[in-house]
């Protein structure tokens, strides 16, 4: 599993390590050396100023320094403060350097073909500005390939943001695991190519300390795949009410073939009777029912699944089915319209969430519905879905699933193409496809997500949301030969 750890998981993890008999001193040794073989692995020998601050991650700096130079390499070493000033293995350390100790300056990026940036980690603690600020832009503007340790100094380790400035670095190396801040975006932008070293942590210290942000990974939610059985009835796979705008159909239309696609055995449009013909036209493995039917049809438990929302019209004929929707505890999946009716009045929304219920708000549907929160990606979406009871997908290039339990998963993938007119319709329809077939809620959200980046990822330019239902086919096979193996997983 990918875990990720907060960052004051991973001191606690530090501390416990400590207290089990390995010493700081290792374990800051081991750090360094995951440092240098990332280095050896990507540079050849080149010279390299090291830029280190006044905690542990200069610490960090003075074990590299020290490595990269007994291997012949030409090494600057530039200190933020005093070496005086510095404390426990970070002094150890800097006594251990033998070289010299300059100041910490721009003057050190100049020659530099490569910076190795330890001037702040997990300790970063407010906004970088002054003479810090200044070097952080010498290196940015440099043309010296940037190795940052831990995080890069000025990306806040928990949420992604850029404290004042950041280093934007082509490879960052963290320990034991990636933090929430490795994912976030900016973060994710600044940090590059991504390195989690092991430094002697146990997994067993990781696993007590009950890590509940993860990596959309196929290993989150791989084990949880309805697959069809070999006596596999469509009337076992789900039946999925879907209510079709009656003038914006295409939203649905491309909701309704993404769930169908994603595995739902069955998929009724119920719309407004002159919408019908077109959904029906469009799509002949569809049925099509009088939107009037609804009520009625829900009182049929087979329809264990509703997506409302995708050119639904905001106003009070949605928010009447959504609340009609969730007090039948059916599995529901609401975006769009179905949200923004409730801008007024969220708790009367919050209040009827019953079943499995997901909510794909972008951050603008978020704002409405959550207008008080703020914070972070993680911590946002968490709180608004221990609020609402529903499973939360707070949407973007770094998207967020959370639920009220409190796990959160957060997706890695590049996809830009997916910012594209009916992409959201789409996963919307993944995961009401995914619930329906009995898949529980956090997984088949994240799975749902996954999916989707996936396909973005591998289609490529030229995306429109057309294409992302058509790609789930070859990914979902991929998803289920590697289950025949687990551990093939593709991730
Ligand atoms: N045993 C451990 O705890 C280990 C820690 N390691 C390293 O230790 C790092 C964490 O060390 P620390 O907790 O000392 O934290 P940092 O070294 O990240 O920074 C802490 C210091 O920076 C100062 N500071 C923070 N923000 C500032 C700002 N904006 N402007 C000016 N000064 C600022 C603080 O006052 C403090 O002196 C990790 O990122 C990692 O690199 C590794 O060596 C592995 C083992
Ligand atoms: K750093």
């Amino acid at each position: 599993m990918s875990e990720i750890l907060t960052i004051a998981q991973m001191y606690e993890a530090d501390k416990q390590t400590i207290a089990n008999g390995l010493p700081g001193e290792v374990l800051m040794e081991n750090a360094g050396h995951a440092v240098v073989d990332a280095i050896l692995a990507r540079f050849q020998p080149c010279s390299v100023s090291v830029l280190c601050g006044p905690g542990n991650n200069g610490g960090d700096g003075f074990v590299v320094a020290r490595l990269l130079r007994a291997r012949g390499w030409n090494v600057r070493l530039g200190l933020m403060g005093e070496v005086a000033g510095l404390g426990g293995d970070a002094a150890l350390n800097a006594r251990k350097w033998t070289g010299a100790t300059e100041r910490l300056s721009a003057a050190l990026i100049v020659g530099a073909e490569l910076v190795v940036d330890c001037i702040f980690g997990a300790g970063l603690a407010r906004d970088i500005e002054g003479d810090i600020a200044d070097i952080v832009h010498a290196v940015n503007d440099s043309s010296a390939k940037v190795v940052a340790v831990d995080m890069p100094s000025g990306v806040d380790g928990m949420s992604g943001q850029v404290r004042g400035v950041a280093i934007d670095a082509d490879v960052t190396v963290t320990f034991c695991r990636a933090k929430p801040g490795h994912y976030l975006l900016p973060g994710r932008a600044l940090c590059g190519e991504r390195v989690v070293a092991d430094i002697g942590i146990p997994d067993a210290i990781v696993a007590a300390l009950k890590p509940d942000i993860y990596l959309n990974t196929p290993r989150l939610w791989a084990d949880h795949i309805v697959w069809p059985g070999l006596a596999g009835h469509k009337y076992h796979r789900g039946h999925v009410l879907a209510l079709g705008g009656a003038q914006t159909t295409g939203a649905m239309r491309l909701a309704a073939r993404a769930a169908r696609r994603a595995g739902a055995g069955l998929l009724t449009v119920l719309a407004d009777p002159a919408a019908l013909p077109l959904y029906a036209q469009d799509m002949p493995g569809v049925m099509v029912a009088p939107i009037a039917r609804f009520e009625d049809m829900m009182q049929d438990c087979r329809h264990n699944g509703v997506i409302i929302g995708p050119g639904a019209g905001i106003g009070d004929d949605t928010r009447r089915r959504v609340v009609h929707a969730l007090h039948c505890a059916r599995a529901c999946v609401l975006d769009a319209d179905a949200l923004t009716s409730f801008a007024e009045d969220p708790s009367t929304l919050f209040f009827a969430v019953q079943g499995p219920t997901v909510m794909t708000p972008h951050e603008g549907e978020f704002s409405r519905l959550f207008a008080d929160m703020d914070g972070d990606k993680v911590t946002r979406a968490r709180a608004a879905a221990r609020r609402s009871g529903a499973i939360i997908v707070l949407k973007g290039a770094d998207t967020v699933v959370a639920a009220p339990d409190g796990r959160v998963a957060i997706n890695d993938i590049f996809a830009p193409w997916l910012a594209t007119a009916g992409s959201g319709d789409v996963l919307a329809g993944i995961i009401i496809g995914l619930l329906v077939q009995g898949m529980p809620a956090f997984e088949a959200t994240s799975m749902a997500v996954w999916l989707h980046g996936q396909a973005g990822h591998k289609f490529g330019p030229g995306l429109i949301a057309e294409d992302i239902p058509e790609a789930l086919p070859a990914l979902l096979s991929d998803l289920w030969r590697a289950g025949v193996a687990p551990d093939s997983s593709p991730h």
